[in-house]
């Protein structure tokens, strides 16, 4: 792991963020102590979508969900996007994974055009029950798209890789069992095991915990911090739940509504490590929960009508 850094900074990127020119300067964010820093953001431009276009269909059934979106993801970044129902954000993911192809404008990954699923991207969905295969054991799910890859490493190198990604969310030990003989928070840490497992340069999650009661919810919030924390890994994190988008994020990019622009971006500059209870009564912290809010809230009274 990288050493904490005990300088301090922070730069406000709003401006140039919304105008689609966001830069990566190695910002810090501050922490509550040297020693429990978070890493560094770092300099280098991991994911860019550039004019972005999609519309699904054609002549009079036309429907174009994302009218035209730029932005750049930093090394280490962890990035949560809102914006009104309906506006595009799935669409969006979709379309940063390769998973599928926009109408116009480009995706790149660290300078290289998006145009597989396959080039450093992995994506976590809100339904944990229909991305696990319910036939295969935890670790073989864990495994599966390690085997499936173009990868050379040996078959003791994955397993040990999907027994190290289950023991860095919690599940050391449940291996042997199926998706089926665990609970849909467990389920969905498989998932993220999963996808840790494949080791992305950016990690895709679509409301990945949507689904999940409240406590199950805010316990996985609190492990996907402990593991952008320990990785260093750049995450995009869709969610409906501004609250969530704050305490997660160390920006926060709001949607307009459909067709879909990026309405605004917000830096997170609340301190490190975060806590469910201190970080969410922070003065800050309701700022920037009722900004966001008020952006989006602003976006749906002016939708467009189909
Ligand atoms: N395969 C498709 N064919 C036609 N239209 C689609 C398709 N997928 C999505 N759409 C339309 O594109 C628009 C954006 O959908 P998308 O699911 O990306 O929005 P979202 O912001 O993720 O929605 P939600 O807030 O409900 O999660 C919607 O109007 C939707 O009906």
């Amino acid at each position: 792991m990288m050493r904490p850094s005990a300088e301090l900074t922070v730069i406000r990127r709003k401006e140039v963020a919304v105008a689609g020119i966001s830069e990566c300067r190695g910002d810090k964010f501050p922490s509550a102590s040297s020693e429990t820093a978070q890493q560094p953001i770092g300099s280098t431009i991991v994911l860019e979508p550039r004019h972005l276009r999609v519309t699904y269909g054609r002549g009079s059934h036309a429907v174009t969900a994302i009218a035209d979106i730029t932005f750049q993801v930093c090394a280490g970044e962890f990035l949560s996007i809102v914006g009104p129902s309906g506006c595009g954000k799935t669409t969006l993911l979709k379309s940063l994974s390769g998973l599928l192809r926009p109408t116009s404008g480009d995706v790149l990954v660290n300078g290289t055009r998006v145009d597989t699923t396959s080039q450093g991207l992995a994506m976590v969905f809100q339904e944990y029950t229909r991305s696990l295969l319910p036939w295969l054991s935890v670790r073989a799910n864990v495994e599966f798209p390690l085997r499936g890859s173009r990868r050379t490493d040996s078959r003791k190198a994955i397993e040990q890789r999907a027994n190290e990604a289950l023991a860095e969310v919690g599940l050391h030990g449940v291996g042997d069992k199926y998706p089926w003989q665990l609970s849909g928070g467990m389920q969905q840490r498989v998932a993220i095991a999963r996808a840790l497992a494949f080791r992305p340069t950016v990690l895709l999650m679509d409301e990945p915990f949507a689904s999940l009661d409240a406590q199950a919810r805010s316990d996985l919030e609190d492990l996907l911090l402990k593991v952008h924390f320990e990785t260093g890994m750049t995450i995009v994190f869709v969610t409906h739940d501004i609250d969530e988008a704050v305490y997660l994020g160390d920006r926060v990019v709001v949607l307009s509504h459909r067709p879909t622009e990026v309405k605004a971006s917000l830096d997170v500059d609340l301190p490190r490590p975060r806590n469910q209870i201190e970080t969410k009564t922070l003065h800050r912290f309701v700022e920037l929960r009722t900004e966001a809010l008020g952006l989006v809230l602003a976006e749906r009274s002016t939708e467009a009508p189909d």
